[in-house]
């Protein structure tokens, strides 16, 4: 990502304070950039590459090399370690991060050359992280290192030197603290969750990762120019699993075997990728399909939103005014005795439990709003940009089909003093639910199914696409109307249309996942009652021409439900720019009329 325009002193400056909160020491940041900058030839785009990673995993490695970090795990003054798992049998390998890969030739010893020379047998790599409590810096390292003979190591070691009140305690009761505030934060529902299962699978996952053998499924999605279609695709091999439920098999997937869950499902799916978003999203997208009958999907993975040339998105920090953030909370604005400047968009009143969920009263109102028989919450344009393409609309105006009006909600970001695991922060974290594409019933093509139960509230993804203007979208389905090519449903970013002047053609925006898009593309239509709602989510800009369009549960879902949304399309629409499908929802209230019997 290259952002810097200016000399080399700003580009050291920017690069000193882009790895500042990582607790590196100035001198030597500005030492090994030197030497990056020599190795790179003043080609700073490599150095910057992936928020600097190349010079962070130097300046870890080299850190961690000083610090003569001790792998006895045992408690010592002013420290607390944590760990030790082992496992039988696994031949262990090198892991770690690796340098920008059109450098990978030259002479500046990657992280993991580095490695294999050092004085443990266990091979590491190693997260630091930064942790600022009541103004007290203090940095924790996190390790994790096998051995030829496959035993696992995870150490933690938290820097607690100047807490005079250090004392040890006994384990079991800290990891019955820590498990309950686990629960907590992140509404951990299982009644089995447990630290040292976890510490467990984290150790599996870095031998399972070792052996290399798995993880590449998938990846010829979002590569389609490179690979030919439906290469890394695992085939059937004629063996006869029909009796696995696929629930069962799902319910696999959370054991602590990955590997086997892995070969069960490979065995069920005649088709089945293990992540299509290539491990972009927070947690794999698998794609199964137990038929084989459909195409697989032609598109290009990412998890954000990403502005097409032309669309007014303005993500600049100075839009974003003193009574648009809270800049002075801490912590987590949900625990607060007050509401923060950022609830003031719901009311004054959050609209997330402290478990993440969506409150109830909110959604049922949201519900309520878009079965609106009457209306009434429609905005009806002048001149409306939707059914009047922009050549035309100095001719004969055509009549605005109308705008739902919905309620937005704010999360805290950025500019706001909170931390990022404020209870205001939901849809900017991403997926939390294990969800699959599949192939959906009555030939709709692919749709999406939740693997687990969930409850009503529950945040599932964003839709997220290339943001493009009204016009740029209006030439695209042009171009795909006449190769008679397939498109997702676009979405219109007009949920607020009715509160502003008439919209610039650049300001008119929708989203296109056709080409660039998420699991959120995959989410078929149904009639009213869906199973899930959008919602406009205000993350990092204060006018609501672009939001984040994002998916909440409006019932409690079963585990292999498919999800879906209603579109809002109007079948009888014949000026509509996109030529509506046949639809198969098999709702009562199917709007679809010819199709219904
Ligand atoms: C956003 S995509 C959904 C994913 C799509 N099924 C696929 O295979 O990529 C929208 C397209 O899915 C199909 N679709 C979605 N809902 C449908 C429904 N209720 N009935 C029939 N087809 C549907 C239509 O072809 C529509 O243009």
């Amino acid at each position: 990502m290259a952002r810097n325009t200016g000399g080399h002193s700003t580009k050291i400056a920017e690069a000193s304070m882009a790895v500042a909160h990582f607790g590196f020491a100035e001198e030597k940041v500005k030492e090994t950039l030197k030497r990056l900058v020599k190795l790179y030839k003043d080609d700073w785009k490599l150095i910057e590459e992936d928020n600097y990673k190349e010079l962070i995993d130097i300046l870890t490695k080299e850190s961690n090399e000083e610090s003569n970090l001790n792998y006895n795990f045992e408690h010592r003054h002013g420290q607390a370690s944590f760990s030790a798992v082992n496992f039988a049998n696994k031949k262990a390998k090198i892991l770690g991060s690796s340098p920008p890969a059109q450098d990978k030739g030259k002479s500046l010893e990657s992280p993991q050359a580095a490695a294999r020379g050092t004085r443990s047998n266990f091979v590491k790599d190693k997260v630091m992280e930064d942790r600022v409590h009541e103004g007290v810096s203090n940095s924790s390292q996190f390790d994790i290192a096998s051995s030829v003979n496959s035993e696992v190591k995870v150490s933690l070691i938290c820097n607690s030197s100047g807490n005079s009140y250090f004392r040890q305690r006994s384990l079991d009761a800290v990891l019955e603290e820590v498990e309950d505030e686990c629960r907590k934060t992140y509404g951990i529902q299982n009644p089995d969750f447990s630290l040292v299962k976890l510490m467990e699978k984290v150790c599996r996952f870095f031998l399972e990762m070792d052996n290399g053998s798995s993880s590449e499924t998938g990846r010829n999605i979002c590569e389609k120019s490179k690979q030919p279609e439906g290469k890394e695709v695992v085939t059937d091999d004629n063996e006869d699993n029909s009796t696995l439920e696929p629930s069962k098999v799902l319910q696999d997937s959370q054991s602590s075997e990955p590997q086997m869950m892995e070969a069960v499902l490979q065995k069920k799916y005649p088709i089945y990728l293990k992540d299509i978003s290539r491990g972009e999203d927070n947690i794999p997208v698998p794609l199964v399909n137990e038929s084989s009958t459909l195409e697989l999907p032609d598109f290009i993975y990412i998890k954000n939103n990403m502005v097409y040339q032309g669309g007014h998105v303005d993500f600049s920090l100075a839009r974003i005014s003193e009574d648009n953030c809270c800049a002075q909370c801490l912590g987590d604005c949900l625990s607060s005795d007050l509401p923060c400047a950022c609830a003031a968009e719901t009311g004054g009143e959050f609209v997330y439990t402290q478990k993440g969920m969506l409150k109830e009263e909110f959604l049922d109102e949201a519900i309520a709003v878009s079965l609106d028989p009457q209306r009434k919450h429609f905005y009806y344009c002048e001149i409306c940009p939707l059914q009047n393409e922009p050549q035309q609309r100095y001719g004969k105006i055509k009549r605005c089909k109308g705008h739902l009006t919905r309620k937005f909600i704010k999360e805290c970001w950025s500019k706001c003093g909170c931390n990022k695991k404020c209870g205001n922060r939901v849809v900017q974290r991403g997926i939390q639910v294990a969800l699959q594409v599949f192939a959906a019933p009555e030939g709709k093509g692919w749709g999406v199914q939740s693997v687990n139960a969930l409850k009503k509230g529950t945040f599932i993804c964003e839709y997220v696409g290339e943001i493009v203007t009204n016009q740029e979208l209006y030439e695209r389905n042009n171009e795909r109307a006449a190769k008679k090519e397939r498109h997702t449903y676009p979405v219109l970013l007009d949920a607020d249309w009715g509160s502003e002047r008439i919209l610039e053609d650049e300001e008119a925006l929708c989203l296109d996942a056709t080409e660039f898009g998420n699991i959120g593309r995959f989410i078929n239509h149904r009639c009213y009652d869906s199973n899930l709602i959008e919602i406009p989510v205000e993350v990092e800009t204060p006018d609501h021409h672009y939001y984040r369009h994002a998916f909440f549960t409006t019932r409690g879902i079963e585990p292999m439900e498919e999800l879906t949304w209603d579109y809002g399309i109007q079948f009888d629409d014949k000026h509509h720019p996109i030529k509506a499908f046949k639809c198969k929802c098999g709702s009562t209230g199917c709007r679809d009329k010819k199709r219904r019997h």
